[in-house]
Order: structure tokens, then sequence, then C-alpha cells
């Protein structure tokens, strides 16, 4: 791994115009994510965490404010395949298998693939996809298609990785598992990490630190420090003072 780098936003604003209106998806946001840790973005559709995202992987310019990634710009930060990303529907190429599909992000950022057939093939490994190497996504089911996109997410082994609802398609039994899969991946990678999530749990599970966010305009209201020990066990979605937590950040969001 590169190193995991930090990520910054100082005072971040960005309106969009539409139709003739602007919209305030962003005002004054400032959120700081430490060298290799977990933070999670919840907040209400529309309130500008996806946004935060994009300005993060240099897909959207910040109007005003500064965005630092490792301490570089986003855009070089994604040029050098510092930030690893993962999407909510997968956005699996269909006419490539699983090891092309892994491997894209090399084809984008022009390094030779074969130098990296190792650790296309630990990946997969770590995501529990051996033997479904040559499998293409019609032939997956929908978790196994979300392993694939963090495969493929880690294939540069980004000191940064972005994760955007990457399980919000998903059951509530798979995707319990897949959190789980996904706090062992982080453990090994140590990567930093910051996940959108409308799952309180899945927040709370993962992360050191929930943001809360509130919309028009899209702010952080409130940073909660998350205190259960790693690794954290499974039975501790079942925990009482996990759910008096969650019960918390659901009346910070909701408002209270
Ligand atoms: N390219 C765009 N053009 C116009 N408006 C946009 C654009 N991108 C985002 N917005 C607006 O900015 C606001 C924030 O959008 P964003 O997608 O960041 O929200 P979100 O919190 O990720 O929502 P959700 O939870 O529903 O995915 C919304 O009001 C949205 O309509």
């Amino acid at each position: 791994m590169a190193g995991a780098g930090g990520i910054r936003l100082s005072n971040v604003s960005k309106a969009f115009v539409a139709r003739g209106k602007t919209i305030e998806a962003l005002r004054d946001v400032s959120l700081t994510c430490e060298p290799g840790s977990f933070t999670a973005l919840l907040g209400p559709s529309g309130c500008g965490k996806s946004t935060i995202l994009r300005l993060a992987l240099g897909l959207e310019h910040a109007d005003g404010g500064r965005v630092e990634i490792g301490g570089q710009t986003s855009e070089k930060a994604t040029a050098s395949g510092l930030t690893g990303v993962a999407f909510q529907d997968s956005a699996l190429l269909p006419w490539r298998n699983v090891e092309d599909n892994i491997s894209l992000p090399l084809d984008i950022l022009k390094r030779d693939r074969r130098e990296y057939s190792a650790k296309i093939a630990e990946l997969i490994q770590l995501v529990g996809l051996k033997g479904f190497e040559k499998s293409l996504p019609g032939e997956l089911s929908g978790g196994m298609r979300q392993r694939v996109a963090i495969a493929r997410s880690l294939v540069t082994e980004p000191g940064v990785l972005f994760l955007d609802e990457p399980f919000g398609a998903l059951d509530q039994i798979l995707r319990r598992q897949m959190n789980i899969e996904l706090q062992r991946i982080w453990t090994e990678t140590r990567c930093t990490a910051l996940l959108v999530t409308h799952g309180i749990d899945e927040a709370v599970f993962l992360a050191d630190r929930v943001a809360v966010m509130r919309s028009r305009p899209g702010r952080v209201a409130s940073m909660i420090e998350i205190p259960f020990s790693r690794p954290r066990s499974p039975d501790l979605f079942s925990d009482p003072v996990f759910h008096k937590l969650c019960d918390g950040i659901a009346e910070v969001l909701h408002g209270g």
C-alpha cells in the first residue's frame, strides 16, 4: 500500500444550478479523517454525501474551501492511484470476467497488469471469490458482484478507500455478512475509509466515527465517536449498548 493518506475537507462549499435554480449542496463543510481511520457519513437523502465523495475523488470541483487527500489535491490523488472507490450498483462491466473487472483501474491508470497478477489473485481470495475468476457479472449474485467491486477498489492498493452505499441494494442478512467481511478486509488493508451509508447499524458497526449530516444546505451537524474495540464481533449487532448508540444517532439524524 502507498501508505494510508488522510482526508481533509476544509470549509468546502458546492452549489449546483439546475433548471435555473441554485441548489446549495454543501455549505462550509469541514471533515478530517486521520490516516488509517474509518469514518461513516450518514444523512438524509440529498444532504450532499455523494457530493463529498465526488469532490474527494476529483469528479467535481468545490466552489470554495479545500479538499486534500493524502496531502494532495483530489485530482492528483486519483490520478496516482492513491484512492479506490466502490459504488452501490457495483458498476461492473458485463463483458469482463471477475479478474478483468478487478483489473479495470490498472487499465485506466495505464499500469502493467502482469505485475499485479499475484495481487489480483490475493484480492479474489480476500473477498471469497476463488473459483469465480472467469465468471461474468451476469453469472454472479448481487453480493458476489459487490465483492468484485470491493476487490476492484483495492487493486491499486489505495491508501484511501471511498465506499458509496456499497451494500445498499442487498437484503439485510447479506448486508450484515458483507459488513463483517468489510471489517475483516479493512483490518487487513488498514487504509483510510470513508463510507457513505443510510444504515445506522452498518455505520456504528464499521466506523471509528460517524458524521451525521443535515440537508438544505448540506452540512456536518454532529460527529459521534464509536467506542467499541476491534475486532468487532457479529454479536455486537444484538448488544443493548450498540442499540442505544444507534437510537441516539437516529435521534440526531431525525433532528432530535
Ligand atoms: N450534478 C448535479 N446537478 C444538479 N444538482 C445536483 C447534482 N449533483 C447533486 N445535486 C444536488 O445536490 C444535492 C446533494 O446531492 P447528493 O447526491 O450529494 O446527496 P446524497 O446525500 O448523496 O443523497 P442520497 O442519499 O439520496 O444518495 C441534492 O439536492 C442533489 O439534487
